[in-house]
């Protein structure tokens, strides 16, 4: 659910993300948010919005998932002052990893934790700019288990709505843009 303050903002968001037809693969309508992030006023509304919501959930850190979760999770961070922990694509994070394979609506792919970068029991709050089937999400909540942190909440962007991302991810999810994939 989104905050009534920001409905107008919602709106306006919604009304210039970007849709691309059979892209990665045919029958795919990809949601562009870096049309969003590109744009500082779009940008700027939404890391207000995010960060007014995580703000209110105690976390102690922000996990964001390669790649867009990145552009998000960092500004959130520098704003309300805590740390920003990577989940990256497999080979790409040096040291001590933590592994867990997932599918999402176009393929499947690896996911990996620096062991080091989160403090058992830590409240943790995931961001990425999208949700469709939910098996990133699912698959970063996994591996912040193995890292024994706790997962407070995961806060998306957009959700795809007609995908069934709740029957793989049973944490808590927020989302401020609700669309169907068809449409
Ligand atoms: O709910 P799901 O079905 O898992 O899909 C959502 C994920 O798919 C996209 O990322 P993608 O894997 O394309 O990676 P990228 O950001 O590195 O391009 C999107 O940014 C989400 O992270
Ligand atoms: N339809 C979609 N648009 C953008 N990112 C996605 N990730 C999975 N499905 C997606």
């Amino acid at each position: 659910m989104s905050d009534n303050s920001f409905e107008k903002d919602i709106e306006f968001l919604t009304a210039n993300l970007d849709r691309y037809a059979d892209f990665p693969k045919p029958g795919i309508n990809f949601r562009d948010t870096f049309a969003l992030f590109r744009n500082p006023v779009t940008y700027k509304k939404v890391i207000d919005i995010f960060t007014d919501h995580i703000s209110k959930l105690g976390a102690d850190v922000i996990v964001g998932l390669e790649s867009r979760g990145f552009i998000l999770g960092g500004a959130i961070c520098y704003n309300l002052g805590i740390p920003f922990v990577p989940i990256r694509k497999k080979g790409k994070l040096p040291g001590k990893v933590v592994e867990f394979k997932y599918e999402l609506e176009y393929g499947q792919d690896v996911f990996e934790i620096q062991e080091a970068a989160i403090k058992k029991g830590a409240k943790v709050v995931i961001v990425d700019d999208l949700i469709a089937t939910g098996g990133s999400c699912m698959a970063a909540i996994e591996l912040l288990k193995k890292v024994q942190a706790e997962v407070v909440e995961c806060v998306v962007l957009v959700e795809l709505t007609d995908l069934d991302w709740r029957s793989k991810v049973s944490t808590k999810t927020t989302s401020f843009i609700k669309i169907d994939s068809s449409s």
